[in-house]
């Protein structure tokens, strides 16, 4: 099956979501600093990072296949959360979204014919957690490679009291707005 697009990401997540909604991709990661600027906001920062994922990787395709990229992260308090660096990153992660509501942050970048990108922005509300749950987490291996060192796909669903906004955004993906840019570029989905 020939591909539709190239997907500019490593995250298994984005390739699922994708295939979810039936688009053929190859995967081709690019590896950039993603370290976010002084003063950044949330915002800025997702947009800037998903848009050079998708230009790096257009700069070292031979083919001009449309390029996707995304950047997710969580954002408490409006400080940016990545993904954790160790067990004692992910507990003070935690420990600040226990109880409360936070935002993910997700951005998709198209490049074909234009350079066409969307955020969607969804609020999560934790119940409390415990010190010795967030070590239980830790030990199942899910939060390691997780902004905000959690999934919601995953074991971390029973720690969501609710979310408003995109499910598949908090995952890493949103669905809706990728839709709406593939049509941009004359890929649809669906008729
Ligand atoms: C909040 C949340 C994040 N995540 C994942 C999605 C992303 O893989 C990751 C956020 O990191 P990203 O830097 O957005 O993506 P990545 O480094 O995994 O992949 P690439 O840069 O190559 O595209 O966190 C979940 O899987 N579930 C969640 O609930």
């Amino acid at each position: 099956m020939t591909p539709q697009i190239v997907l500019a990401s490593a995250s298994p997540r984005r390739s699922e979501l994708l295939q979810q909604i039936g688009i053929r991709h190859v995967i081709k990661a690019v590896d950039i600093d993603e370290t976010p600027w002084p003063h950044e906001s949330p915002l800025a920062y997702v947009e800037r990072v998903a848009t050079e994922k998708s230009a790096v990787c257009r700069a070292l395709l031979e083919h001009d296949l449309p390029v996707l990229a995304a950047d997710t992260s969580v954002v408490c308090d409006g400080r940016i959360m990545g993904k954790p660096d160790n067990l004692q990153h992910a507990s003070e992660m935690l420990m600040q979204l226990s109880g409360r509501s936070h935002q993910v942050y997700s951005a998709v970048s198209l490049r074909g014919d234009h350079h066409w990108q969307a955020v969607s922005v969804s609020e999560v509300r934790f119940r409390t957690l415990t010190q010795a749950e967030i070590l239980a987490y830790w030990q199942t291996g899910e939060p390691q490679d997780k902004a905000g060192a959690y999934a919601i796909q995953g074991l971390a669903s029973i720690f969501i009291e609710s979310i408003t906004g995109s499910f598949s955004g908090v995952m890493g993906l949103p669905l809706f707005e990728t839709a709406q840019l593939l049509a941009k570029q004359g890929i649809k989905v669906i008729a």
